[in-house]
C-alpha cells in the first residue's frame, strides 16, 4: 500500500535553531537570544547567533528540499523579526525574508507550512511578565494577523504554537528555558492558559480573514503508559495523561480543560486567573480548529513515586527529554525499562508507542486531522570516509512510517508526517552535537551543507510513497 496522494511528506526546522542573523535586517531581540548567552543555560554556551545560516542560505537549503522532493516544509516565524519590540512597528525586512522563503518553496512545488510561535518571544514581552501576562495575549494576536495579511495569500497552513508544554515547564518549573524561573507551579499553569487563550482567539481571527487555509496547534505527544499492572502504577500513568497530553488537548479540541486536573488546581491554590468570558472563548473555538499537530519522539514509561516531593536541583542535563525524572507534583515518576530501546540521549524508541498512542486520541477526540508535525532521531551521525552515513536514523523514520502507515490503515485521519529536521540545526539544550538532519551542516567548513544518506533514502520514499515499508 502506498501512502494516500493527499498525505504530505515534509520535514522541519524552528527559526530560532536555523536562521542566525540574530541582530540583522531589524531584528528585534528575543527571550533566547538573551537566554542563551547566560553561563551554563546551553550546551557548551552555543546560541542562535549564526545557528547554521538559513537567513542568508536559504535559497541553498530549500533547493536541496527540492532535490530530494521534499512535499512540504514545516519553518517557523521569528515574532521579533517581524515586530522587532514585540507590538509595535513591524520591520519591512522581516517581511521580506520570509516572502522570500515562501515564494522559493512555492517556485519548487514545496508547501509551506508555518509555525507562529517556536519560542522565541520578543525579549520586551519576556521582560514584561512573557506568557505570564495576559497583554502578551493582545500582541500575539496583532503579530498572527499581521502574518496572515502578508503571508496568508500563500501559505494555507498555519500552527500557532509548538509545544506549549515544553516552553511553559521548562520556562516555570526547571528553569531550562526562558524566563529561567523554576518551581513557580501557579505561573506555569498561568502560562498554559494564557496560551490556549491566544490560540482560541488566533484561531477566531484567522477564519474571520476567509483566507480558506488550515488553523491548529502543535504539542509534544508523549502518552503515559503503567510499567506493569499494579494498580498504583496505572493510576500513575492516568494522571500523567491527565496533566501532561488532558490538560494541553482538551481546551483546544474540547474547549474545556480536563476537569480532573481542574479539581486538583482548585484544591491546591493553583488555578489560572481566568473569566467565564476567556473560558466562553475557548468553548466557541474548539471546532474552528482544523488538525491537531503531534510532535512525538517518545512515549513516558511511568510508575508511582515514593519519594518526597523535593525542591529538585533542576540542571540543563535533567530538562533535555530522557526519563527518570519524578513529576513536578512528585506523583509520578517516568523510568527506563530494561526491554526497551534508547538513542544516546536516553529517549526510548517505540514507534509502537505511537500507534498506542494514536488509537488514545482517537477514543478521546474522534476523528479530529491530524499531522505528525515533528519525529526523528538526535543522534552523533557516523561519518565513513566522508560520508555520513545515518542509518541509525533511516530504520528511526522507517519504524515510525510504518506506524503511521498502519494508523491510516485502521482509520486514524493522519493527513501527513514531517520528520525533525530537515537540515542539522541547533539544538537548544543540545548544541549541535545532537544532529536530526537529512542534510548535514559543516562547522569545521564554513557551515557548507552535504547530503546524507538519509536524504537519498527519503527522496526515493517520497517517490514511491512509502510502498515498500
Ligand atoms: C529537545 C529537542 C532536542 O533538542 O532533542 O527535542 C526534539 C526537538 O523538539 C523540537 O520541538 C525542538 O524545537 C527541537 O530543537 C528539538 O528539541
Amino acid at each position: 500500500m502506498r501512502f494516500p496522494k493527499d498525505f504530505l511528506f515534509g520535514a522541519a526546522s524552528a527559526a530560532y535553531q536555523v536562521e542566525g542573523a540574530w541582530n540583522e535586517d531589524g531584528k528585534g531581540v528575543s527571550n533566547w537570544d538573551v537566554f542563551s548567552k547566560i553561563p551554563g543555560k546551553t550546551f557548551n554556551g552555543t546560541n542562535g547567533d549564526v545557528a547554521v545560516d538559513h537567513y542568508h542560505r536559504y535559497k541553498e537549503d530549500i533547493k536541496l528540499m527540492a532535490e530530494m522532493g521534499l512535499e512540504s516544509y514545516r519553518f517557523s516565524i521569528s515574532w521579533p523579526r517581524i515586530i522587532p519590540n514585540g507590538d509595535g512597528e513591524v520591520n519591512p525586512k522581516g517581511i521580506e525574508f520570509y516572502n522570500n522563503v515562501i515564494n522559493e518553496c512555492l517556485k519548487y512545488g514545496i508547501v509551506p507550512f508555518v509555525t507562529l510561535y517556536h519560542w522565541d518571544l520578543p525579549q520586551v514581552l519576556e521582560e514584561n511578565g512573557g506568557w505570564t501576562n495576559k497583554k502578551t495575549i493582545d500582541a500575539f494576536e496583532r503579530y498572527a494577523q499581521v502574518c496572515f495579511e502578508s503571508f496568508g495569500d500563500r501559505v494555507k497552513h498555519w500552527i500557532t504554537f509548538n509545544e506549549a508544554v515544553v516552553f511553559c515547564s521548562l520556562g516555570y518549573l526547571t528553569g531550562a528555558h526562558p524566563p529561567g524561573i523554576v518551581n513557580d507551579v501557579k505561573k506555569y499553569f498561568q502560562a498554559t492558559h494564557n496560551v490556549f487563550l491566544a490560540h482560541a482567539k488566533v484561531v477566531n481571527n484567522y477564519k474571520k480573514l476567509k483566507q480558506y487555509g488550515e488553523i491548529g496547534i502543535t504539542h509534544v505527544f508523549a502518552p503515559a503508559f503503567s510499567v506493569d499492572n499494579e494498580p498504583d502504577n496505572i493510576f500513575a500513568a492516568k494522571h500523567a495523561n491527565e496533566y501532561n497530553t488532558n490538560w494541553y488537548y482538551d481546551p483546544v479540541l474540547k474547549g474545556e480543560y480536563p476537569s480532573y486536573v481542574v479539581n486538583q488546581l482548585k484544591e491546591k491554590g493553583w488555578l489560572p486567573d481566568w473569566t467565564e468570558e476567556e473560558l466562553e472563548i475557548l468553548k466557541n473555538s474548539a471546532d474552528k480548529n482544523d488538525f491537531i499537530g503531534l510532535n512525538y519522539y517518545q512515549p513516558g514509561r511511568v510508575m508511582k513515586n515514593y519519594e518526597p516531593v523535593v525542591e529538585c536541583e533542576h540542571t540543563r542535563e535533567k530538562s533535555t527529554g530522557a526519563p527518570g525524572n519524578a513529576s513536578f507534583d512528585g506523583v509520578y515518576k517516568t523510568v527506563m525499562m530494561e526491554d526497551k530501546k534508547y538513542t544516546k540521549w536516553g529517549w526510548e524508541i517505540s514507534p509502537e508507542g505511537l500507534l498506542d498512542g494514536l488509537r488514545m486520541l482517537k477514543e478521546r477526540y474522534g476523528d479530529v486531522k491530524i499531522y505528525i508535525t515533528e519525529n526523528g532521531l538526535g543522534d552523533e551521525d557516523p561519518i565513513i570516509e566522508g560520508e555520513i552515513v545515518d542509518i541509525p536514523r533511516i530504520k528511526y523514520i522507517e519504524e515510525h512510517l510504518k506506524a503511521c502507515k498502519e494508523a491510516i490503515k485502521i482509520g486514524i485521519n493522519l493527513k501527513g508526517y514531517y520528520a525533525w529536521s530537515v537540515i542539522d540545526l541547533l539544538s537548544w539544550l543540545n548544541g549541535y552535537k545532537k544532529q536530526y538532519g537529512f542534510i548535514y551542516v559543516d562547522h569545521n567548513d564554513n557551515l557548507n551543507r552535504k547530503k546524507k544518506l538519509s536524504f537519498h533514502w527519503y527522496k526515493h520514499i517520497i517517490e514511491t510513497r512509502g510502498e515498500e515499508l
